[in-house]
């Protein structure tokens, strides 16, 4: 019988996550590993995985090392990889301190999409520094059946559509993947937004991640969908000398996005451990087989 492998769950705004510690990068977690895992009936459940790994020890991460101990090797709930996810980090972050690891205060997370700051209190909420938003110019159109929508391109390090709506149901029961045009805008496949009007400086948002299927929380989606509302609503802050602040709502909670002068980006919200446990490798290793 093999060694029974580590897990925790814990969710960001109901994100939630499968969290392999694995500071010496030891287990093989092939894309169908992290599938049966991610399965919501023969697995554990999740949107994603957080395989917690330190830096030195990942090749996509030893160049990171020196200012980031540990690195966020997030897997989407089918296997694929991204390069970011916001929810991801802070609970990442909150299991670290949980662990022993880091201390309150601020702390650098390696991620694919470089390296994050995340400050942690005790038992409140995250505030993770996500960067700078990138807007590809051109026309992006997004569908779900008879309904189509202009949507705007945002790259919050992966890639969003965010497309603002009358009504939320309007994205309809987003089992399936919303088609976008021109195929040309995502070779890598997109995350969708859905958003509309709540009051001022506040929407609220569904979500179609790539990868994982509508979940009820995005952070790098609503990071995205703050950008393209304050441009929408003619808001810049490296224009105005402002920072720009947009409460959105999402299925699983709230999240507050604040966009700088320098165009950086903070997203605050909450990150909870909810159980651990252990798993059994033999099955582990059949269902990856
Ligand atoms: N839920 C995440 C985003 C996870 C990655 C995404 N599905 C992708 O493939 O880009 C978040 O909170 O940002």
């Amino acid at each position: 019988m093999s060694t029974p492998i580590a897990f925790l769950k814990g969710h960001g705004t109901e994100n939630d996550f499968v969290i392999i510690p694995d500071p010496d990068n030891a287990i093989d977690l092939p894309p169908a590993a992290v599938a049966a895992l991610c399965d919501r009936r023969a697995g554990l459940g999740g949107d994603g995985l957080l395989h917690v790994v330190r830096s030195a020890a990942h090749p996509e991460a030893k160049a990171m090392a020196a200012e980031a101990e540990w690195f966020m090797d997030y897997r989407n709930g089918d296997g694929s990889v991204a390069e970011m996810c916001g929810n991801g980090v802070r609970v990442f972050a909150r299991y670290l301190q949980r662990a022993g690891h880091v201390t309150e205060g601020d702390l650098a997370v390696a991620t694919r999409g470089g390296v994050k700051t995340v400050h942690l209190d005790k038992d409140g909420d995250v505030t993770v520094g996500m960067g700078k938003a990138r807007l590809p110019e051109g026309d992006v159109t997004v569908s779900v059946g008879d309904h189509s929508w202009p949507a705007r391109n945002v790259n919050m390090g992966n890639p969003h559509a965010v497309a603002f709506v009358d009504d939320l149901a309007h994205a309809g029961d987003l089992y399936s993947a919303p088609p976008f045009s021109p195929a040309s805008a995502y070779p890598d496949g997109v995350n969708v937004e859905f958003v509309v009007d709540r009051g001022p400086a506040h929407v609220a948002m569904r979500v179609h991640e790539r990868g994982s299927g509508e979940t009820r929380s995005c952070g790098t989606g609503a990071c995205a969908v703050a950008v393209a509302t304050a441009r929408r609503d003619g808001t810049d802050p490296a224009v105005t000398g402002t920072p720009a602040t947009y409460t959105v709502d999402v299925p699983g909670g709230t999240l507050v996005i604040t966009e700088r002068t320098d165009g950086e980006i903070e997203m605050t919200g909450p990150a909870v451990i909810v159980a651990e446990g252990v798993i059994d490798a033999d099955w582990l290793e059949n269902v990856a087989s």
